[in-house]
């Protein structure tokens, strides 16, 4: 025999009630005669007690009385055939009548006893299951509403009463069997103490009531049917990437849903445990779904942790006091009266030194506490062997669940981890003594990105996001957008990685969007519902919205984003930039800014700012830190110059081919950067200081390769006037290499701590003599690389190339 308990959703609607019936009948189908156990009405536990409390102070209860009627009449109209329909009609007025009765006798006696509360409140499932029995009736003859309150048999606890087990067996073993064959529609959450008068089993309590009656009949399962598709891993209106769980043991579901998953109500696993009898959480509106087998054991998994639970409103109380916390017998006073006067402790945690206990409580329970603790310890806090206590409040509890937790070391490292490179500060840690769960108390406003940051770290195999915010949609963050748009689906099939962009940023709009903004339409979303750009709000819109795995991309050529770099990386953001302004300035803000990102454990890469996307930075990164000295670099790192002299062999004047190198994006935005060498500058002297000095950029000996009417030019159209003027100039330099049988170049070097950058004529014998389009060549001459230098060429310029650097940099965050 099965068990299917429906929740309020699955009976809230006309609709949803016919669903509930081909569940039935499919069970009934498939051999086993089920037992049906039924919930109120959607919301109609939270009207009735609303009603209850209106009555109470003297408020009308009329109008909800109504909505109670209307919501039943109206299934009743829908579900059940005219000729049959007056019968049940009849039958709920007199529930309605009833309860009409009691709500005025609270209303004239202005008071609510609990066990008043627990009466009115049975008349949610008493409805409920009688209709649901007499809509079944007609494809099921025979069907029989049962009211709760002839089976279950409780103590006189209103409110949440407790179970006689023994007698309720029996009670439900003996109606059972007499009788066998019908399909059984029973009220849940309600039952009766011994005089008959109705209880209530907490709320919830209807999955209770499903568990009681299983364990009761040795059932062969307890299906729990509600409206999401089992227990998931963390709470999916926060982690939009939780998934539903197939297989958890009792222990692991009671964790989980005791911080917050409230799937389930707690108390209902106890006699399935007892009994092994599984449960299976399943989705009413999802039939198709597996949903969750709750188990005696916890399943093949390769799972490390099973979910991540949450109680999003927490409060603290500190004690400390060398006198007293610590001492023998403390803690069982304190915790003894707490206990006594209900109010329940949720997590505590001793400092080593024993001189404070930690612990948390809900917030509603935490004055009383504070209160009770102070009459309490009276003699002690006179006596400043304690001091008063001290309350934190908006504060969260993240918790991560699982058995597999016990048999794989490193749990708690990789929660640390995530959490602190996310920058959330743990005010508390407790470990369950079952080592099933880790909980950390921090501030309630770190909570979401908390639980994404876990939730990626424990789950990355099944997909990491990664949260961009991009300055920059020129011609490189153009690019990089369409690039991220045409890999989105790659990246997550074969890496696991989303990317999602959620603000954007140039120098006269800016647009945000937690989502994700869809990278097909960037530009008319930007100017549609854009506003105005300011950088500083865009950074602390970003440091507002506080999401895990969280980028900041500079794709500018502007000195302004560089100033919130610190900031960023305190925020705990990492930064990937092809803006080569902040590594280039003075010595200190590319050290500080190098010692921040570390400092704060963040990423903070710019591969781009020497030779675009071959791999430059991370080649000499990699040869330093493996132990090898650089003896000297020599190198070709301008490629818009490269192209110049690449192509003006022909009949183009000098002119012409700069002007083209700036349309097919090789050059910096203003030109006259690359022309005047500035560009080369700058990565020179960010590989020299990579490479281990300290240099300022006026240390960098600067050959030019431009007449100076030219480099004084003051715009770029000047500029480029000058350069027509300057034609003659650069023929001459065409011819003299052409008469020699050499090339252009312009050639950067480093040895002994010294750059210096100069135009050089060279011979086909030169490994630098060969080069085509913007290629950049670099030979690096080290210690291990002595004889035969190691060498990385190839286009060093361009949109598609430097943008496919970014978004390798980028994939590589928190790698
Ligand atoms: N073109 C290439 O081959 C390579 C370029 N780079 C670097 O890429 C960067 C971008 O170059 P392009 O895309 O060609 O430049 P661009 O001029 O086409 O685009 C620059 C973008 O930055 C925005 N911007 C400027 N100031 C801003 C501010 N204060 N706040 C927000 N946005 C601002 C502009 O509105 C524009 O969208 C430069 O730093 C360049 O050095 C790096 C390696 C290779
Ligand atoms: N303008 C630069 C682009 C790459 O950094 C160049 O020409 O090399
Ligand atoms: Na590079």
């Amino acid at each position: 025999m099965k068990i299917l308990k429906f929740g309020g959703t699955s009976v809230g609607s006309a609709d949803s009630i016919r669903s509930v019936l081909d569940i039935v009948r499919a069970s009934h189908e498939s051999g086993a005669c089920p037992v049906v156990v039924l919930s109120a009405m959607g919301g109609v536990t939270n009207l009735l007690t609303q009603l209850a409390e209106n009555a109470a102070e003297g408020r009308d209860f009329a109008e909800g009385l109504a909505e109670m009627e209307n919501r039943h009449f109206s299934v009743v109209r829908q579900l059940i055939g005219v000729k049959h329909q007056n019968p049940v009609f009849t039958k709920l007025k007199i529930y309605l009548n009833e309860l009409e009765d009691l709500l005025q006798g609270v209303f004239n006696l202005r008071e609510l006893s609990p066990q008043s509360k627990d009466l009115i409140l049975s008349y949610g499932e008493r409805c409920s299951a009688f209709l649901v029995s007499k809509v079944a009736e007609q494809y099921f003859p025979g069907a029989l509403y049962v009211d709760a309150t002839q089976l279950i048999r409780t103590d006189s606890h209103f409110g949440s009463a407790h179970v006689d087990q023994v007698l309720s067996e029996q009670l439900i073993n003996t109606f059972v069997t007499s009788n066998s064959g019908r399909l059984l529609f029973v009220t849940g959450f309600i039952a009766a103490n011994e005089q008959g008068r109705v209880t209530t089993l907490g709320r919830g309590g209807s999955d209770y009531t499903a568990a009681i009656i299983g364990a009761a009949v040795g059932a062969t399962a307890i299906e729990i049917w509600t409206d999401v598709n089992g227990m998931l891993t963390a709470d999916p209106r926060i982690v939009k990437k939780a998934f539903s769980l197939p297989v958890l043991s009792y222990t692991e579901a009671m964790e989980l849903s005791y911080f917050g998953a409230k799937v389930i109500y707690p108390p209902t696993m106890i006699p399935a445990f007892l009994k092994k009898i599984p449960i299976v959480i399943r989705n009413t509106f999802n039939t198709a779904f597996a949903g969750t087998i709750i188990q005696h054991d916890s399943g093949k998994t390769a799972l490390p942790i099973k979910g991540i639970s949450s109680i999003p409103e927490i409060s603290v109380i500190n004690l400390v006091g060398s006198g007293m916390v610590g001492r023998a017998g403390f803690s069982g006073r304190l915790f003894t009266l707490l206990a006594r006067e209900q109010i329940n402790v949720v997590l505590i945690t001793q400092s080593s030194s024993e001189h404070s206990i930690t612990f948390a409580v809900h917030p509603g329970d935490v004055l009383r506490a504070k209160g009770l603790i102070e009459n309490e310890f009276e003699l002690e806090l006179v006596a400043n062997k304690l001091s008063p206590p001290e309350i934190e409040d908006n504060l969260s509890v993240l918790a991560i669940v699982g058995e597999n937790m016990k048999q794989t070391p490193g749990m708690s490292g990789k929660l640390f981890h995530a959490l602190g490179r996310n920058g959330i500060n743990v005010r508390a840690i407790a470990q369950g003594s079952s080592e099933y769960n880790i909980s950390v108390i921090i501030s309630q406003s770190d909570l979401s990105k908390a639980l994404n940051a876990v939730h990626d770290a424990f789950f990355a195999q099944l997909n990491k996001t990664l949260h961009v915010f991009n300055a920059g949609t020129g011609n490189i963050g153009t690019t990089l957008f369409r690039q991220l748009r045409e890999q989105h689906r790659f990246l997550l099939d074969h890496n696991d990685i989303e990317i999602k962009v959620v603000g954007i940023a140039n120098s006269r709009r800016m647009l945000f969007n937690g989502d994700g903004i869809g990278l097909s339409d960037w530009e008319e979303q930007l100017q549609r519902a854009g506003e105005q750009a300011d950088l500083a709000k865009f950074v602390s819109r970003m440091k507002l919205m506080n999401l895990p795995n969280c980028v900041f991309i500079d794709n500018t050529a502007s000195e302004q984003p560089i100033r919130y770099y610190e900031e960023i990386f305190k925020s705990n953001i990492s930064v990937v930039t092809c803006n080569k302004i902040a590594n280039s300035g003075p010595y200190n803000q590319y050290r500080s800014l190098k010692d921040t990102a570390r400092k704060h454990g963040v990423d903070f890469f710019y591969e781009t700012n020497v030779g675009a996307g071959l791999p430059i930075v991370r080649v000499l990164r990699d040869l330093m830190m493996s132990g090898d000295r650089i003896i000297r670099i020599e190198a070709i790192l301008s490629g818009t110059i490269s192209y110049i002299f690449n192509n003006f062999t022909g009949g183009a004047s000098f002119h012409e081919v700069v002007s083209t190198a700036q349309q097919l994006g090789y050059t910096e935005p203003d030109p006259r950067d690359d022309l005047k060498g500035t560009d080369f500058m700058r990565k020179m002297l960010i590989l020299a200081r990579d490479a281990g000095h300290p240099l300022e950029p006026e240390d960098v000996h600067l050959g030019a390769i431009l007449p100076t009417a030219c480099t004084q030019a003051a715009s770029v159209d000047e500029f480029y006037r000058e350069l027509a003027a300057a034609d003659d100039y650069f023929n001459d330099l065409k011819l003299k290499a052409q008469k020699e049988n050499k090339v252009l170049r312009y050639i950067g070097k480093l040895e002994d701590g010294q750059v210096s950058i100069a135009l050089e004529l060279v011979g086909d014998g030169h490994p630098f003599f060969a080069l085509s389009g913007s290629d950049n060549i670099i030979s690096f001459t080290t210690e291990r690389y002595k004889e035969r230098p190691l060498v990385v060429k190839g286009p060093g310029a361009g949109a598609e190339v430097t943008a496919a650097g970014v978004f390798a940099d980028l994939v590589n965050v928190g790698a």
